[in-house]
């Protein structure tokens, strides 16, 4: 059996052209959709990502406003800045790349960030809402991933999921979502016995836990959905998933490939989130 390979390219490519048609609409009512990008250091990987989320705003039409900020910036100009992008009508969305560097707590600047401009949903308010299932913003990782699995073709609907990771932003998320389209879901972490077999009984398996060779096909069952959210480097510097992909495919129905597959969707679903924001902000 040779597993579909799900493709991230066509799925984000075709939701970044409905978030355009929206944000035409919005133009067409004189309202320009605006996301605040803040980049604090020269982290080469959070370059590449500010630059990608950049190109998709220009290509839907979304004007993007990038903060630089040297590496040694101290925390209390960062919630300066944000408060600023807070106040300003003009900017609808304010993202502010993460990790920060050492001196700059993270939560702090989570917090900061206006809920109705959080366009990442990773302030508590919007966590809150997503988990008691209330209208809101959508995490981009999390949804990127249910976008991936519904558009490639599949129900979740009374499926066995199994989640690796509970990070905050990106396992938990992911796990309730899934829950909320009335999936049985497990979620699996460091401390967690017998992972393969609880892995082998997932008709939808997610792994984002950031190791190389996480999942490798005795822990898949046959024709399993598998969505790989690592992003790790091998012994070459190539970028590769948690999942042996050729691997896997042998087994499973489907498999999500990085890069081409989560990464590509974040961006996209970011894209969605300006646009219910730029909504939102506008009474719409
Ligand atoms: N404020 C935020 N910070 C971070 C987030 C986030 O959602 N909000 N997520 C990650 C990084 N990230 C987005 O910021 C991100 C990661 C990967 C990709 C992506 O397009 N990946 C491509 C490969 C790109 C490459 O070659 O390096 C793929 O998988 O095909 C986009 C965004 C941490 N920080």
């Amino acid at each position: 059996m040779k597993a579909q390979r799900i493709d991230g390219k066509a799925i984000s490519d075709q939701i970044k052209e409905e978030a355009a048609l929206e944000a035409q609409k919005l133009q067409r009512q004189g309202i320009t959709p605006c996301l605040a990008v803040v980049l604090v250091g020269n982290d080469p990987a959070s370059m590449v990502y500010v630059n990608n989320k950049k190109k998709a705003c220009e290509k839907v039409g979304i004007l993007s406003r990038s903060y630089e900020l040297p590496e040694d910036t101290e925390e209390k100009d960062l919630l300066a800045l944000v408060e600023q992008l807070n106040m300003d009508n003009s900017v609808h969305g304010v993202l502010v790349q993460l990790p920060l560097p050492p001196q700059i707590d993270e939560e702090k600047v989570i917090l900061a960030v206006d809920p109705k401009k959080d366009v990442d949903c990773f302030h508590p308010l919007n966590v809150g809402l997503l988990h008691t299932g209330q209208k809101g913003f959508l995490p981009c990782t999390p949804a990127g991933v249910l976008e991936l699995i519904e558009r490639s073709g599949h129900t979740i609907e009374g499926k066995r999921c199994v989640v690796i990771g509970r990070s905050h932003n990106v396992g938990k998320p992911t796990a309730m979502l899934l829950l909320q389209k009335n999936g049985t879901v497990t979620i699996c972490h460091s401390k967690t016995k017998d992972l393969k077999g609880i892995c082998k009984e997932a008709d939808i398996l997610v792994s984002a836990v950031g190791k190389l060779h996480t999942v490798t096909k005795d822990m898949v069952k046959e024709g399993a959905v598998v969505i790989d959210v690592g992003m790790n480097r091998n012994e070459n510097g190539k970028l590769c998933g948690d999942v042996d992909f050729d691997d896997v495919c042998e087994v499973a129905g489907a498999v999500s490939p990085v890069p081409g597959g989560v990464g590509l969707m974040t961006v996209a679903m970011l894209m969605k989130n300006c646009i219910t924001a730029a909504k939102l902000q506008n009474g719409l």
